[in-house]
């Protein structure tokens, strides 16, 4: 499939000194639902900021749909529609003025009729005359996705689209990402929400301190989700894991009074039924057991957390 944007040696560094992306580089194809996962501070929106042509990168290129984004940048820039995190817009505006001029900037010719369906279709034609101010902040968000909609972008960056909205709006959101996709629109997605991510995504990539460190289709993740703990408290304590319990994946914690099984409880063998009959041949006995089922939080966890062990900070 032809990527819809290919990201190539990107990094920025601050005026500050702030090495804020190092290195990323990431394919998005046409269609495609991808969450970027972070962080704060990671480096999300400074990556969301150079493909927007917000922010100049230091290093490494853009291209959207074969436009350099620099030598293309209008080409590049009106195949894009922007949902910040804040909305930038003159509160005393009414919304369907707001919304037809963000059209105007790239271009567009006037469409009435395709502003009305844009705004039917955001709950927000009942409120096209209200002004700005008026306006809730989940209707304020609304605003802004018919904002960045407004010029029929191909690609759509939402950056942390549900941060503190309620559960009715993020439902809704989360319909309308849906029936953009089935309309060939490809989104791209900053969040906190592991839940979002799981709920909505394709592929995920995840970003700390700059660099991306995983980008996985979600149904591999899933797959990852899969495994489990198995913590067995030992009657007595071991100094080592015994040389017959080699072919299970187990290690000693607790000062030697657990051992600890991880394996993929989605296999058609996990191994546990075997590891407790050998345990019992050679006679080791524990007085309790526990299981836990690892979530995508904790993967995300241990990964943000394990690179920020290897570099320097
Ligand atoms: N204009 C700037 N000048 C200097 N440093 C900046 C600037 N903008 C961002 N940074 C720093 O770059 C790093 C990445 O910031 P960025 O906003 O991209 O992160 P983020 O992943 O989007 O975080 P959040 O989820 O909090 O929005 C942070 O340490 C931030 O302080």
């Amino acid at each position: 499939m032809q990527p819809v944007l290919s990201i190539a040696g990107l990094g920025k560094t601050y005026k500050s000194g702030h090495e804020a992306l190092s290195g990323v580089d990431l394919t998005i194809d046409k269609g495609e639902i991808f969450a970027l996962l972070g962080p704060n501070g990671a480096g999300k929106t400074t990556l969301i900021s150079i493909v927007c042509g917000i922010v100049t990168p230091s290093a490494g290129t853009v291209t959207v749909a074969g436009h350099d984004h620099v030598q293309g940048y209008r080409a590049a820039r009106s195949l894009i529609g922007l949902v910040p995190q804040e909305l930038h817009t003159d509160a005393f505006e009414k919304v369907i003025a707001t919304v037809s001029f963000s059209r105007g900037l790239f271009g567009k010719p006037r469409d009435p009729a395709f502003i009305e369906q844009l705004l039917r279709d955001l709950s927000l034609w009942d409120k096209r005359d209200a002004k700005i101010l008026e306006l809730s902040g989940g209707m304020k968000r609304r605003v802004m996705i018919a904002k960045a909609l407004s010029h029929e972008p191909e690609i759509l960056f939402l950056d942390e689209p549900t941060a503190g909205v309620d559960v009715e709006l993020r439902r809704d959101m989360w319909a309308m990402v849906r029936s953009l996709r089935d309309r060939g629109v490809t989104i791209i997605l900053t969040t906190h929400y592991i839940e979002e991510a799981e709920e909505m995504a394709d592929r995920v990539g995840v970003i700390s301190k700059g660099r991306l460190i995983l980008v996985e289709e979600k149904h591999a993740l899933i797959k990852k989700l899969g495994r489990k703990t198995l913590t067995l408290n030992l009657a007595e304590p071991l100094a080592a894991v015994p040389g017959e319990l080699a072919e299970w994946r187990l290690e000693l914690a607790g000062e030697g009074h657990e051992l600890v099984y991880e394996f993929d409880s989605q296999a058609e063998a996990t191994g546990v039924p075997s590891l407790l009959r050998r345990m019992s041949d050679i006679g080791i006995a524990f007085k309790d057991l526990h299981t836990k089922q690892s979530s995508l939080e904790d993967i995300f966890v241990g990964l943000v957390h394990d690179t920020k062990a290897e570099q320097p900070a």
